[in-house]
């Protein structure tokens, strides 16, 4: 096993290379954008060619993987988290961030053993930053070890969330309803990279205390939860309850305190699960 999963991380770093250069290259061409589940929600073409890239290679070595790839199931490929060795794909997180060459993009890529992820790799491009973890094996950027903030005084933290791409009002009441309650604790700050995957870098960095979301996708967290985790933090749903990959709510964040006087304030709401198929023929 011990073997594997080092082949897998070997594999995952020098493909997410590879795509870093892909992505860099594209951010000088034009970028035709498409849409998804809204009028927010961006792809390009360069997200469809990086996951294929990706894909593509892994299969190659390892014929017997499976996978979840954001822009596979978007094209109606299923989206269900088995027992078997499978690569979590995000080859663009932060596209809206690409498509306006905002500076914060990553490609993400978990690996999950009985649905437990094992290795998980964030490469944030355009920072040249290479972020990796194992489990049991601590979290890492360019091979430095990275450990979370050891604030606990929710007060004095930087808390990082996302506005994501639903736009219902209630939904956006709701996000509205949480950055008020915190941002009236008070705490010291608010952010949001643009990308999930970044923003869970920043908490297993040391540079924010959490980040919670709900409304992303597995893609987008799977391999950063693995980075907060191994630098010493925790993952947790917002409602305080265990974290749930496929329920599309996380909160992460350098320790239980912080993360339970968030949940206090957070608004919940339940987005569609990723591993819950909605339309017929068409995995949301
Ligand atoms: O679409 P994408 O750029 O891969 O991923 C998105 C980014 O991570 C964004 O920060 C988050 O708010 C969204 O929920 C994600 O879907
Ligand atoms: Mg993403
Ligand atoms: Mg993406």
């Amino acid at each position: 096993m011990a073997d594997i999963l080092q082949n897998v991380m070997d594999h995952a770093v020098a493909v997410a290379r590879k795509a870093g250069e892909v992505v860099r290259e594209a951010l000088s061409d034009d970028r035709k954008v498409m849409t998804k589940s809204s009028a927010v929600d961006l792809v390009t073409q360069t997200d469809q060619k990086v996951e294929k890239l990706i894909i593509q290679s892994v299969k190659e070595k390892f014929p017997q993987h499976r996978f979840i790839g954001e822009e596979s199931v978007a094209a109606g490929e299923p989206s269900i988290l088995t027992d078997d060795p499978t690569w979590i794909i995000d080859p663009i997180d932060g596209t809206t961030n690409f498509v306006h060459a905002f500076p914060f993009v990553a490609i993400s890529i978990g690996f999950t053993i009985n649905k437990r992820v094992e290795v998980g790799v964030v490469y944030s491009c355009l920072e040249d930053k290479m972020f990796t973890a194992r489990r049991g094996g601590g979290a890492f950027c360019n091979g430095e070890p990275l450990q979370v903030s050891d604030q606990t005084d929710v007060h004095r933290s930087i808390i990082a969330t996302e506005f994501g791409s639903n736009r219902d009002p209630e939904v956006v009441d709701k996000i509205f309803s949480s950055l008020r309650n915190i941002l009236s604790l008070p705490v010291h700050g608010v952010r949001g990279a643009g990308t999930a995957a970044v923003n869970l870098s920043l908490v297993a960095s040391g540079c924010v205390e959490a980040y919670y979301e709900m409304g992303m996708h597995v893609w987008d967290i799977a391999a950063g939860s693995l980075l907060v985790l191994e630098a010493g933090g925790i993952v947790m749903d917002v409602d305080g309850g265990d974290a749930d990959l496929m329920s599309r709510r996380i909160l992460a964040a350098n320790n239980r305190s912080v993360a339970l006087r968030l949940v206090e304030q957070i608004a919940p709401y339940r987005p569609d699960r990723d591993d819950v198929k909605k339309i017929s023929g068409k995995w949301w």
